[in-house]
């Protein structure tokens, strides 16, 4: 069955929560003792209605235990797709939380409540989901039943809102309006707003065409581990797992490894439900090759004809995660695919508004949530795509080595 993998994204009390409740609630992924124990809460606090947020924030709360991670994962199924929801709080660090959650996203949820209309946290959501490129965007406007299920409210915000997103090349938005609370077009189409023509929320996620989405053009392939069992009777095998990042490979295929340049071809591609004929993204494989090559973590398999830069001069923008500031001169890590490396800030060439996307090019540095332009030298070769072609290849990480800490994320814009 087909996944579907998307974020959610609104400024605090805009009802993230309740919707995300609502969908599990509703698509009946529950647990029925965790239902009645939110019901219970719900009654005690002389709630008039089962308080779905209780629900959602009684997870977060377990997974807030375990510090690390700022995204939590929640599943659910309806007979025609699973989904992945990647559920970020909205008040602490969103930038950094939304661009960790939504990254892998094939599709964001921006809510915003009706009675305020889009506020520049919308406007920030907005334009974080192009920036990562998550291919389909929803505006959800929520509480409509606090504004008498206004026709003429709904038509004012999503006009603003598609103004704001015709500027920032979002190539598919659909905007529903909702009631998290009661459940209103969440399911199904809601009796309260007859003038709303459009699907429902789940069925919109439901229906959602993403499977063109992929890049099944550019082979790419990043290494993240050779196997090489111990054993003296298997001392020949060799085999290279990871993850696809895009492309169709198979076996037979006529491939290079870079950075090498060596090329051999496909023997076989295993998974971990035995051999398989072709691999695609997002795919977790292991390869074997007929030619015995020098490969390492870090290196990656591609087509002869169709090859990443092979890069140490990179320009991206970034998005600025740390209170200390990104200033040109500084050294870091960063993570690129599967391969390490360290990195100079050459150069800040701007930092971009993100409410009117107004480039500032005399900025000096770039603070807590910014977003800009930056130039980089890395220490050893990236073999990178431009993120706007491939969002694993195009994209890395920034890494703080003294504390460990992820400060920046970025999306190639050339590299060479
Ligand atoms: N009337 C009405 N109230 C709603 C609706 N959706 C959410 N609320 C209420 O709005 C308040 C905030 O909802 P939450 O779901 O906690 O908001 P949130 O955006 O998840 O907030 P954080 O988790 O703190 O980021 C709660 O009191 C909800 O009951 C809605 O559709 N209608």
């Amino acid at each position: 069955m087909d996944l579907l993998r998307f974020a959610t994204a609104g400024s605090v009390d805009d009802g993230k929560s309740t919707l995300i409740g609502r969908l599990l609630y509703d698509s009946k992924a529950i647990f029925t003792d965790q239902l009645e124990s939110v019901e219970r809460t719900s009654q005690q606090r002389g709630d008039e209605y089962t308080n779905l947020a209780l629900l959602t924030d009684g997870l977060r709360a377990e997974r807030e235990q375990g510090i690390t991670i700022d995204v939590a994962y929640r599943y659910f199924a309806t007979p025609r797709r699973k989904f992945i929801i990647a559920d970020t709080p909205g008040h602490i660090q969103y930038t950094r939380n939304m661009v960790t959650g939504a990254s892998t996203a094939d599709l964001a949820i921006v809510l915003v409540d009706a009675r305020k209309g889009m506020v520049e946290q919308s406007r920030r959501h907005a334009f974080i989901v192009s920036l990562l490129r998550v291919p389909h965007l929803v505006l959800a406007v929520n509480k409509m039943d606090l504004v008498d299920w206004s026709q003429e409210v709904f038509d004012e915000i999503e006009h603003e809102f598609s103004a704001f997103a015709t500027k920032l090349d979002v190539p598919d938005l659909t905007v529903v309006p909702i009631s998290a609370l009661h459940g209103d077009n969440i399911v199904s189409r809601s009796p309260n707003m007859p003038w709303y023509e459009g699907p429902s929320l789940l069925h919109h996620l439901e229906h959602v065409h993403i499977a063109s989405d992929r890049n099944l053009v550019d082979v790419r392939f990043p290494v993240q581990y050779v196997i090489r069992p111990q054993s003296l009777q298997h001392a020949d095998y060799r085999a290279y797992a990871g993850q696809v990042a895009g492309g169709v490979l198979k076996p037979g295929d006529e491939v290079m490894v870079l950075p090498s340049g060596f090329t051999t071809r496909i023997t076989s591609i295993d998974t971990a439900e035995g051999p398989v004929a072709e691999a695609f993204a997002p795919m977790s494989v292991t390869i074997r090759l007929e030619d015995e090559i020098d490969i390492s973590r870090g290196d990656l398999i591609c087509r002869p004809h169709n090859q990443p830069s092979v890069a140490q001069n990179i320009d991206a923008m970034v998005c600025w995660m740390a209170e200390t500031p990104l200033v040109p001169g500084q050294k870091l890590a960063i993570k690129h695919t599967t391969r390490s490396a360290r990195v100079l800030v050459k150069e800040l060439q701007y930092r971009l508004d993100v409410n009117s996307l107004h480039r500032d090019d005399t900025a000096t540095q770039l603070g807590l949530n910014d977003v800009g332009r930056v130039r980089l030298r890395t220490t050893v070769p990236l073999l990178a795509d431009e993120y706007r072609r491939n969002r694993s290849t195009g994209g890395f990480i920034l890494i703080d080595e003294s504390t460990n800490r992820t400060v920046g994320a970025g999306m190639i814009t050339s590299a060479s």
